[in-house]
């Protein structure tokens, strides 16, 4: 916990949380979390390891898991969560941002008047250019008017599902230092899934690593005993090493989705069942 406003800033408490999609198929299984007041956790885990369920999960968006979820105290699925921004997939793509708009009737419409400092804040911090029209930005421009939107209200917990990536280093460099920022200066705690760690190794103050549905270890870097240097052999962050090691544990215990002792399908399977495979054989 950084700061002198970690102590009334929100705390993620989850304890033997388990879901399942509505296929019946497990998401997440005996989840146990304790994030602190103030903290900023990177979720780590390989693809389809459950973040993105995770984060839903706790930004209340799905509902009836068995075990318990608790944000500052209150249970996202019984009580609104006030305060609780979640940025993934689903925001990104909302088309009125590729419409013949301008910036700052954009940012008006989420509130930018009203929050005319933070606004203006972060018009400078993510280098947006207030004569843009949304139809006709490149899509990292796009992302920086998005994420000054999605940012402005000043939240109490932000739930971040990557979407960082269509921006260059250094806007990135300067948003993630803004997110740092934020955690030092004002309550507020913030949970982050990428898997884009350059740059990143002083930002977390905790980890979380995520496998098959289940949170298999977390805790704070001086528990992960990980530094900020880079490793002599390889130039990677020690965190790089660390999260390299990680999923090469969990791509060992699974095994490859289409190998054998694995559920998943081979491309034998898929034979005669109009696959490719199949079309192609037609074609000849
Ligand atoms: N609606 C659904 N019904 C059934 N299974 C689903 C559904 N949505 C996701 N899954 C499965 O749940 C698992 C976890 O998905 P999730 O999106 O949480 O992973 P993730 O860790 O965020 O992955 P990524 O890094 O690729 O974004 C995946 O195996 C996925 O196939």
């Amino acid at each position: 916990m950084d700061g002198t406003n970690g102590s009334l800033a929100p705390s993620i408490d989850v304890k033997n949380l388990s879901y399942l999609f509505p296929d019946g198929s497990s998401g997440l299984k005996d989840v146990i979390l304790d994030l602190p007041p103030g903290s900023r956790t990177l979720l780590i885990g390989a693809n389809g390891a459950g973040k993105t369920t995770l984060l839903r999960l706790l930004s209340g968006k799905r509902m009836a898991p068995s075990g318990s979820v608790s944000i500052a105290g209150v249970d996202p699925f019984k009580e609104g969560l006030e305060g609780v921004t979640y940025l993934g997939l689903e925001w990104v793509l909302n088309p009125i941002v590729r419409t013949d708009i301008d910036v700052p009737t954009l940012l008006a419409s989420v509130g930018g008047d009203y929050y005319s400092d933070r606004r203006d804040q972060l018009v400078s911090i993510l280098d947006i250019d207030l004569s843009w029209r949304m139809h006709a930005v490149s899509d990292g421009e796009r992302r920086r008017v998005q994420l000054a939107m999605g940012l402005l209200r000043p939240w109490t917990i932000l739930l971040l599902d990557e979407i960082t990536v269509d921006l260059d280093l250094l806007s990135r460099s300067n948003f993630l230092k803004f997110l740092k920022q934020e955690t030092e200066t004002r309550p507020c705690t913030i949970v982050y899934a990428t898997h884009i760690l350059d740059n990143l190794a002083d930002w977390p103050s905790h980890l979380v690593h995520m496998s098959l549905g289940r949170v298999k270890k977390w805790g704070s870097m001086k528990d992960f005993n990980v530094l900020a240097d880079k490793s002599i052999q390889t130039g990677n962050s020690q965190l790089g090493e660390l999260v390299l090691r990680w999923l090469q544990e969990d791509l060992d215990e699974r095994g490859p989705r289409n190998g054998r002792g694995s559920q998943g399908k081979t491309y034998q399977s898929y034979e005669g069942k109009g696959g490719y495979g199949n079309e192609k054989k037609s074609e000849r």
